[in-house]
């Protein structure tokens, strides 16, 4: 069996699955009547897993694992009827390599009129796998047909156990249920991603007689680390154009149009010190990439001439103007360092903002200054995580409580500078520097790593790449290298663009 052990550590399988099962829309909010008669504001809808191909072999797999690791011993796997089925037959010839045998729901008329098709003997033990287990009164009628064929079922496997009574009434009966998903997981993971809100998640708990208390979150930004040692990585992005038509940010909006429209999601730091220096990289640069940033601040003849000129060349050869000013003070602070000497505000589309300063010197300051017509700025990226070697953001908390003001204003917030990707959020962009090809620190605190570990494994969206372009005697011909690289492994798995 191809392994998954690495998947199963610390549940990140679990939010793996529940994260493609949302993509694939497995849960359906309304009003569905059950089998059972009761109304639920809920319906999970494993059928939909069909439809993807990679879901319905991750499930089997998972399925599979647990099945090899629970010491069961069993002859056969037998899929309950109907929806299971996809399931027990991927599990049993592709990981278990075991006989698969069905049930029937009815005898046939002819033939052999058996109700058992499949390779068995009497007193053969059989695992039972089914897709969503409520009361278990599918599987108990399973297991009474298998007893009159002398056959026997003590442990079954389920994909989600709505924690409704089943595993009680099996366990009554001598079966063991096992299952990948419960339903106050499948709680917690929509409500941590803002899918259902607090007052929905009391609502189900309420309608479905559940014994939860209170909603809780997983910890994201855990979650995200997991990912790294995931085999099936591309399930954090929601396809590009599926984000450029659902985004409300107007900023990120042209973000998402320019990526596609240019094939690029790289961003180019130019750190040069001159504004001649600067122009003459923009314009060669132009053409490839998604934005041009820059340290006002660095640069020693700053001018407004230069600004012009930089605002020029983005509208003509269309990039976004990033100031990676990293604002960082009072509000009343950073108001006045956005309209100071280098009247930020007025050429910028983007800066950067630190988180540690807190919700309210951001917020509303930000807010009042990218809601003026008058300003060209329209966003900004908070601070999630810095790619320098012992950098604070990583002390506890940090990241998280970063992400929670993006949550808060999204209306402001356009996304993160971060290292791997922090919210699984469509709307906000994660944007990562610390991106080098050839080269993996210098002497003052910079660590690089290469694309496909900052798009792939660490699934950001844009790269940000300095030295591996500035410094380099062929500049265009890395421009063309990191673009190429970045943008395939952006859009390798995304159908809406391939
Ligand atoms: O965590 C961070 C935040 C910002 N940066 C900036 O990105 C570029 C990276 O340039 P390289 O030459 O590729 O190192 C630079 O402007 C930094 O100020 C970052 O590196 N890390």
């Amino acid at each position: 069996m191809s392994s998954l052990t690495e998947n199963t550590r610390n549940g990140a399988l679990k939010r793996n699955l529940l994260r493609l099962m949302l993509k694939a829309n497995v849960f359906k909010f309304g009003e569905f009547q059950l089998k059972s008669g009761q109304i639920s504001p809920i319906y999970i809808d494993l059928r939909e897993c069909f439809g993807h191909h990679e879901l319905a072999m991750l499930i089997s797999e998972a399925i599979s694992q647990q099945i090899e690791s629970s010491g069961a011993q069993y002859s056969g796997v037998l899929g309950i009827p109907y929806a299971a089925l996809p399931y027990a037959s991927i599990a049993a010839s592709n990981y278990l390599k075991k006989p698969l045998l069905i049930v029937r729901k009815e005898a046939k008329s002819y033939g052999t009129k058996k109700l058992i098709e499949g390779l068995y003997q009497p007193n053969d033990c059989l695992v039972l796998i089914e897709d969503v287990v409520t009361t278990g009164g599918s599987i108990l009628d399973v297991v009474k047909t298998l007893h009159a064929e002398s056959l026997t079922a003590t442990d079954v496997f389920c994909i989600l156990d709505r924690e409704q009574g089943g595993s009680e009434k099996l366990q009554n009966a001598g079966i063991t249920l096992h299952s990948l998903l419960d339903m106050n997981t499948v709680l917690t993971f929509l409500f941590s991603t803002g899918a259902i809100s607090e007052a929905q998640w009391y609502g189900i708990v309420q309608a479905l007689n559940l014994k939860y208390t209170t909603p809780t979150k997983f910890d994201i930004c855990n979650e995200i680390e997991d990912l790294r040692s995931l085999p099936f990585v591309d399930n954090m992005r929601t396809p590009l154009l599926e984000r450029e038509s659902l985004t409300e940010s107007p900023l990120n909006k042209k973000i998402l149009s320019i990526m596609r429209t240019k094939k690029s999601n790289l961003c180019l730091a130019i750190d040069y010190t001159t504004v001649d220096e600067v122009l003459q990289m923009v314009e060669l640069a132009g053409p490839f990439v998604l934005a041009i940033k820059v340290h006002a601040d660095a640069i020693v003849d700053f001018s407004e001439e230069f600004t012009k000129k930089l605002t020029t060349m983005a509208n003509d050869m269309d990039f976004i103007i990033f100031e990676d000013r990293k604002f960082a003070d009072t509000g009343n602070t950073n108001l006045l360092q956005l309209h100071g000497t280098q009247k930020i505000a007025s050429w910028a589309d983007v800066v950067t903002v630190h988180a540690v300063q807190g919700n309210d010197s951001i917020a509303g300051v930000f807010r009042k200054v990218i809601q003026d017509p008058a300003y060209r700025l329209k966003g900004i990226l908070l601070i999630a995580q810095l790619s320098t070697k012992g950098s604070l953001t990583s002390l506890n908390g940090y990241t998280e409580s970063a992400v929670e003001i993006a949550n808060d204003n999204r209306d402001v917030v356009s996304g993160f500078i971060t290292q791997t990707r922090v919210s699984a959020c469509s709307d906000l962009l994660n944007w990562t520097p610390g991106v080098n090809l050839d080269a993996k620190s210098d002497s003052a605190g910079q660590q690089w790593r290469g694309v496909d570990q900052a798009i792939e494994i660490q699934q950001n969206d844009i790269v940000i790449v300095g030295r591996g372009v500035t410094s380099s005697s062929e500049p265009v011909q890395q421009l063309k290298r990191y673009r190429q690289i970045a943008w395939e492994a952006l859009t390798k798995n995304d159908t809406s663009i391939n």
